[in-house]
């Protein structure tokens, strides 16, 4: 999604240098996404991929698993031609950033390719590398000068997630690379924001007239985010367990989600007017105290468990997970934003692993009709309306509605109006990557994360973190693997009189 018509302009020349080119992500998702924009024409002529590893790597090595990986995990079939062109543009580099001098050796390398492949200097440094490594790179970027701007070519540096791991270090992580590369320069990477269906939330709320009138206070009742899994843990409990499922999904995911839905409307179409609507409507949010925090969530954690045809083992039993872990795989939370449009209107999140199926959405529901005039249903019995926007699996947005259930007599019934994108576009499928890859190399920010918008986000959190490390085992809830999480999330809703949508 680009703020100009330019969705189909081709980048500028550069060279695009991955770090971290032997990792999951770079096989799974950077590399597929750089192949569906060749495959598209979207990759300028005069491009070189970087592949920087901290091992010694023949290029045709790195190709050749670079070639397993596309295979593996390509969103559409490979076509020969367009997969060689691309890897014919791979050379592997060594460098290690806590051996200075393998970055003076990467800068002349670099240099020569770029004269070589003539890619007019721009480079583009993607960090696809475990966090702890981002700061060490960037300063050895900058301290052997590959940051530094030369006749007009462009420098951008991309940054994966997770961005810290709570306030402190979120915000020492902004002040380091801010230290290093001015804001514009520097991508944070959500891939919620590359999803179309999260994209279209904006076109959903400021390209009709229908909504926004009925999008407050006055005529929504709450909100319900949802980002259920199936997957468990898996192999990636050392991240995993050090991690939760609080600070995986919330700060990022769930809270994009949330200012989409909740931002007001900007007053531009480009990356300073809606970063700002959305920062400032997370800066809204109210900040909790402990006390408050530990009434105003769930956390709970999964044991084995059955989820179709496979059995989960139990989470503490995963490897690298600790036998006595009290990580959360499951957290649901209940925020209240304090502004005109939303005072008074509850935002339920809940977010696990090893639940009984896979669904992201936001479902806004709105207030009860006033009366019922048909003394066949009285008031409290009529549905309330229900706006669904579903992220996955469904990519659509579906209304409920009351209607009329034919026959003699007057009988009510909720019906569901459903739009599927599937069922409208013929599109390539996507893994969403490559939107985010085109934009950063047009420089446009828009779906990129700003400094102030995601300290917002882990203040909100912050509180959260800090009771549920308080309370270590006490409070967490078990849940079994394959249900729909633990018992007291519905309470949560409950409590207020309201309950969760059902799956399906
Ligand atoms: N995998 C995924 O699906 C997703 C991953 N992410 C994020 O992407 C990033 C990478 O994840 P992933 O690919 O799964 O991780 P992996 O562990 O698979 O790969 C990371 C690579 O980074 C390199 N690396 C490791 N430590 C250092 C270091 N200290 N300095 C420099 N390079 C280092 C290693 O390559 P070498 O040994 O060759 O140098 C390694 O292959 C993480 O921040 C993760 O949170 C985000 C969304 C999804
Ligand atoms: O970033 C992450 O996201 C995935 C969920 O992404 P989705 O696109 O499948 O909804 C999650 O499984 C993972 O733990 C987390 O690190």
């Amino acid at each position: 999604m680009t703020t100009q018509d330019n969705s189909n302009q081709v980048p500028d020349g550069c060279a695009f240098v991955i770090f971290g080119v032997t990792g999951d992500l770079t096989h799974r998702l950077v590399i597929p996404a750089l192949y569906n924009l060749a495959e598209a024409g979207l990759l300028p002529e005069k491009f070189c991929v970087v592949g920087v590893t901290r091992k010694e790597m023949a290029s045709d090595d790195l190709r050749e698993s670079l070639l397993q990986g596309l295979r593996k995990y390509a969103t559409r079939p490979v076509d020969d031609k367009v997969a060689d062109q691309l890897l014919y543009c791979v050379t592997a580099i060594s460098a290690d950033p806590s051996e200075p001098d393998s970055f003076d050796r990467l800068r002349e390398r670099l240099e020569k390719l770029e004269a070589n492949r003539n890619t007019g200097g721009n480079r583009l440094f993607y960090l696809a590398t475990p966090p702890d490594a981002f700061a060490p790179i960037a300063t050895e970027l900058g301290r052997a000068g590959l940051l530094e701007e030369t006749s007009g070519a462009w420098r951008r540096l991309v940054v994966e997630k997770p961005f810290g791991t709570d306030l402190a270090s979120a915000k020492a992580l902004n002040d380091h690379l801010l230290g290093i590369i001015s804001e514009h320069e520097l991508y944070r990477i959500d891939h919620y924001l590359g999803k179309e269906t999260v994209q279209n939330i904006l076109v959903l709320r400021f390209s009709n007239g229908m909504f926004e009138p009925i999008w407050n206070r006055e005529h929504i009742d709450h909100i319900q985010i949802t980002v259920e899994e199936k997957l468990g843990v898996g192999h990636r409990g050392s991240f995993y367990d050090k991690t939760g499922a609080l600070r995986d999904m919330v700060p990022n995911h769930l809270f994009q989600l949330l200012s989409l839905v909740a931002m007001e409307p900007p007053a531009h179409f480009n990356a300073h007017a809606v970063r700002s609507a959305k920062a400032d409507v997370l800066a809204a949010i109210q900040i909790q105290s402990e006390d408050e925090a530990l009434r105003n969530s769930v956390r709970g954690q999964y044991t084995s468990g059955r989820i179709g045809d496979s059995e989960i083992p139990d989470y503490r039993s995963a490897k690298d997970v600790e036998p006595d872990s009290t990580t959360e795989t499951f957290a649901a939370l209940k925020l209240s934003i304090d502004n005109w449009r939303w005072a008074g209107v509850p935002f339920y999140l809940r977010t696990g692993k090893a639940l009984s199926g896979k669904r992201t959405e936001v479902a806004i529901k709105f207030k009860q009709a006033p009366f019922s005039m048909f003394r066949c249903t009285p008031v409290r019995e009529l549905s309330q309306n229900y706006l669904v926007i579903g992220i996955e699996p469904v990519e659509g947005i579906s209304l409920q509605f009351n209607t009329k259930v034919p026959g003699p007599v007057i009988a009510i019934d909720g019906v569901e109006m459903t739009f599927k994108y599937k069922d409208y576009f013929k599109v390539a499928p996507s893994n969403g990557y490559e939107t985010l890859l085109h934009d950063c190399m047009i420089g446009d920010n828009i779906l990129f994360q700003r400094a102030d918008g995601v300290e917002a986000g882990w203040r909100v959190v912050q509180p959260f973190l800090d009771a549920w490390k308080k309370a270590g085992a006490h409070g967490l809830q078990i849940y079994r693997a394959g249900s729909e999480g633990p018992e007291d999330a519905d309470e949560l809703l409950t409590r207020d009189g309201r309950d969760w949508r059902k799956l399906g």
